[in-house]
């Protein structure tokens, strides 16, 4: 029997997939992030959204100014993707190693997607494009038909949208994000090096029971929805698999407490706090921690073909309590599992 690990040493990690947002809120946010993550892949969803090469430089600098000294954090910045996009922005962006990724979010399928693509087909020059330069397209793949039940909005994806797309461009890097289903969990692991995938700690750590059962928990809220049980031991199978093309990805989305406890509350978890502990946690219960610096620090940069971080940090076994409230000016930011203690703390960063 193999004595219970008191640290954890992983190579620094980055997070794949974050809403930092702007202004105070992401002077506030940023530096949950920044102190322990090495690069984020930064979400385009501003209002307006990052679209241009100029955009992505103003708000990476906005970013870098709201870094805390003595933090080495990278931002990558991502470009939203429209109906009208020119290839050229999106290559020019990319080229100048501005434009790390592209984002593709469907018309109104979550926050602040209202200017998405209205149809696949239409930015299929684009694509084209990316498949050509290497450029990575991530993807939030629920499908928005009315007449779609929403807990199906995921797997529906895949057969209309994710499954064409992959056919018409066999080499373009595509990242399935924040996936939430069995379907897709084996979608990604039927997959060749084309195809990678992010988890994040609400969908391994909690179903829709948690979210509906005794009264609605709008902190548990987040888009794609959480879905039932035998989805979320699917998440927690696969990566205590170590299969590796799924990756470290929080989706960390900040809302207001005044805008998440609301009779039309906004989506998203803000889970940047504990962020790492929280995933720990769940690797821990699944006795796969041996997978677990895979899935936080390795796969992500290889999928991405960008450079490991080279430094390392540790978590320790020491009780965290994550507060009930973060103060943002005159509101709060409710965090994910606020009020709660969790067993592995960061302790070396
Ligand atoms: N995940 C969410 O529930 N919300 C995200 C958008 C997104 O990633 O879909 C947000 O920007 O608030
Ligand atoms: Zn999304
Ligand atoms: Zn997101």
């Amino acid at each position: 029997m193999t004595a219970t690990p008191q640290v954890l040493k992983i190579r620094r990690p980055d997070d794949w997939h974050i809403h930092l947002r702007d202004d105070h809120m992401l002077s506030t946010v940023l530096p949950f992030t920044s102190e322990v993550f090495g690069r984020a892949i930064v979400m385009p969803n501003l209002t307006p959204p990052v679209t241009t090469v100029a955009d992505a430089i103003a708000y990476r600098d906005r970013i870098m100014a709201a870094l805390p000294a003595g933090h080495n954090f990278t931002p990558l910045l991502t470009c939203y993707l429209t109906d009208s996009l020119d290839p050229e922005e999106i290559a020019r962006g990319f080229g100048q190693g501005v434009f790390t990724a592209a984002k593709l979010y469907p018309a109104n399928a979550t926050t602040n997607s209202q200017h998405g693509v209205s149809d696949v087909k239409k930015i299929y020059p684009v694509l084209e494009r990316m498949q050509k330069i290497g450029m990575p397209l991530l993807i939030h793949g629920e499908v928005t038909h009315n007449h779609v039940d929403i807990f199906d909005r995921e797997a529906r994806f895949i057969d209309e949208v994710m499954d064409p797309v992959r056919r018409q461009f066999p080499e373009l890097k595509i990242v399935f994000e924040h996936i939430t289903t069995k379907e897709a969990a084996q979608y990604v692991l039927s997959g060749n090096q084309y195809l990678g995938a992010t988890i994040t700690p609400q969908h391994l750590m909690f179903n829709r029971n948690h979210m509906l059962v005794g009264g609605v928990r709008p902190h548990l809220f987040c888009l794609p929805v959480l879905k039932r049980n035998i989805h979320q031991e699917a998440l927690r199978e696969v990566i205590a698999s170590g299969a590796d093309r799924f990756f470290l990805g929080t989706d960390s989305a900040p809302h207001t407490k005044g805008r998440k406890e609301s009779s039309c509350g906004c989506a998203g978890c803000f889970n940047a706090p504990l962020a790492l502990s929280a995933y720990a946690t769940v690797f821990e219960e699944l006795n796969a921690l041996q997978h677990f610096e895979a899935f936080c620090s390795l796969n992500g940069p290889r999928f991405y073909g960008l450079p490991l971080n080279k430094d390392f940090i540790e978590l320790s076994r020491i009780p965290v309590t994550q507060p009930e409230e973060i103060v943002l000016g005159h509101e709060s930011i409710v965090p994910f599992l606020a009020g709660q203690t969790l067993a592995w703390k960061v302790t070396s960063y």
